[in-house]
Parts: C-alpha cells; sequence; structure tokens
C-alpha cells in the first residue's frame, strides 16, 4: 500500500469513527486478565498478556492472522482446556473470582460465560428446542418457563417476529444469519453475563452482518462481549474498546475511537494503515 492509499484508507476508517465519542471515565471492569501465558505442546502463543475488559461494553481483538485473537478468546471460557498439548500460566479473574481456580465448576463458567463461533452450529433440532437446550440441560422442562425463556431470547437476538410461526420447523432450514442469530438466542437464553463472539459474522452476507452488528449494539446493554474480528471497519462500528494484538502480545488497548485515529504505537498505525496484515 503506498503512502496516499495508507492515508485514505486512515480517513476512511475515522469517517467509520467519526459519531463517536472519545472516552476517558473509568469503567467497571468485567473481566481482568493477569500475567497470562498459554502454549500448545513447546510453542507459546501468548505471552504474557495483561488486560481489563469493561463490563456491558463491546471489547474487539483485531490483529493478524495467528496473533493469537481466537486463543485469547477461549481462554475467558476455559474452551482450550479442550486441547490436549495446552499449558496455561496467569490468572482470569471475572468478578474477581479466578476462572482457573481448581474449585471453579467449568460447566457452571460456560454458562456463564457463552460463545458463538464463526460458523453457526444449531443442533439438528427444531427452532425452540435449539433455544431451550441450556435451560433442559440444566432439568428445567416447566413447559411455561421453557415458551417464556424462548420468546424472550427470540426477542433479545432481534428473531422473534420473523421465526414465531416456525418455532417448530427445524433450525437446519433457516438461512446462514438466521442460524447466527438463533445461535446467539441459544447463548443468552440461559443468560450469561458474558458473550465471547469468535468471528461471528465472518461467513454471512453484508445485510445478515449488518443485522448482527445492530445486534451487538443492542446486546451489549446486557452483556459484557468480546468479539473477534479481522474486519477493522467492523471493530470500528460494534466496539467501545479495541485491542490490537501482534505475534501473542497485547500491543497496545483503548477506546475504538482513540485507538483507530491516534494510535500509541507504531505496530498498531501500521496494522490499522493496512501496512501489513
Ligand atoms: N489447537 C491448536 N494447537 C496448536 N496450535 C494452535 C492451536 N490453535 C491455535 N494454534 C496456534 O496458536 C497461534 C495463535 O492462533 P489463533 O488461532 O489464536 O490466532 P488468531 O489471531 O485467532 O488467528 P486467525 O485470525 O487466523 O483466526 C497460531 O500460531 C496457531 O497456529
Amino acid at each position: 500500500m503506498t503512502t496516499q492509499e495508507a492515508r485514505t484508507h486512515a480517513i476512511n476508517m475515522s469517517s467509520v469513527l467519526n459519531t463517536r465519542m472519545t472516552r476517558n471515565e473509568p469503567e467497571e471492569i468485567s473481566i481482568k486478565i493477569e500475567s497470562l501465558r498459554l502454549s500448545y505442546g513447546q510453542k507459546e502463543a501468548l505471552h504474557g498478556i495483561d488486560m481489563e475488559i469493561p463490563k456491558r461494553k463491546v471489547t474487539a481483538y483485531i490483529g493478524p492472522s495467528g496473533c493469537g485473537k481466537s486463543t485469547l478468546l477461549r481462554c475467558i471460557n476455559r474452551m482450550n482446556d479442550l486441547v490436549d498439548s495446552v499449558k496455561i500460566e496467569g490468572k482470569i479473574l471475572l468478578d474477581n473470582e479466578n476462572i482457573y481456580d481448581k474449585s471453579v465448576n467449568v460447566a457452571d463458567l460456560r454458562r456463564r460465560v457463552g460463545m458463538v463461533f464463526q460458523k453457526p452450529n444449531p443442533f439438528p433440532k427444531s427452532i425452540f428446542e435449539n433455544v431451550a437446550y441450556g435451560l433442559r440441560i440444566q432439568g428445567i422442562n416447566d413447559k411455561r418457563i421453557l415458551q417464556e425463556t424462548v420468546e424472550n431470547a427470540l426477542r433479545g437476538a432481534a428473531l422473534w417476529d420473523e421465526m414465531k410461526d416456525r418455532l417448530h420447523d427445524n433450525a437446519l432450514g433457516m438461512s446462514g444469519g438466521q442460524q447466527q442469530r438463533l445461535v446467539i438466542a441459544r447463548a443468552i437464553a440461559i443468560e450469561p453475563e458474558v458473550l465471547l463472539l469468535d468471528e461471528p459474522a465472518s461467513a454471512l452476507d453484508p445485510i445478515s452482518t449488518l443485522k448482527i452488528e445492530e445486534l451487538i449494539n443492542e446486546l451489549k446493554e446486557k452483556y459484557t462481549i468480546v468479539i473477534v474480528t479481522h474486519n477493522m471497519q467492523q471493530a470500528a462500528r460494534v466496539s467501545d474498546y479495541t485491542a490490537f494484538m501482534y505475534m501473542g502480545d497485547l500491543i497496545e488497548m483503548g477506546p475504538t475511537s482513540e485507538l483507530f485515529t491516534n494510535p500509541r504505537k507504531k505496530q498498531t498505525e501500521d496494522y490499522i494503515t493496512g501496512r501489513y496484515g
């Protein structure tokens, strides 16, 4: 990219941000990551991350492929525990409790910290049963409670109006964008505190992407949201805070408007102006 192109790119980014205010007031913190190191076998993928994630805000992780965004995201609900060779040191405090403490029940943790992946993964069941799933595995089978929860979750995921007459149809018959909102409804049905979104819109068309972005904006009223995205415009549109990662390190984190218009580190500037990545 030429210097002129980089400048134009930066101007485009700042126009995405032009309605956003710089935030300096202290935020309530939901998640505190302290000296987090993670290795897959002999290879260290996170080299000691310290980060504070504000409550009921959207925090975006950006950075070049392989820098550790998804790995860090998966640490927040201990999904990496499922990888055989993994070794994790450090702490992640969720409301001041270390989620890596031996006393922590991982199933409880995953109820508090829901996750949505890049590819929608509904179960081959009805729309209703997909959303009710989390309640059913908690042993809740009361019809009235299930109906109320499913309706609220579908409303919360902006799907109710589209789906209210199709609740007993198979979820696999929905479009990709609808399936992704269904998976979000499934996640919010059990009222988590945190929602982790790993590139939730990268497999979707532009209109479905827009719907997911609008949804994220609404969901942050109730949930702390952390999103991994490859798309810097998307990070600029949906997030309040952005963390730029590079090769297993957190390079800088700050209010999105500041990070994109006035990055403190040269590596961040090079990345957001498209010089690498
Ligand atoms: N299950 C795994 N086993 C071994 N190595 C892994 C595993 N998952 C990720 N890695 C390695 O850890 C590093 C960080 O990967 P990660 O997927 O977290 O990066 P990322 O920034 O999310 O990348 P992308 O944007 O391409 O998804 C990479 O070098 C990757 O190859």
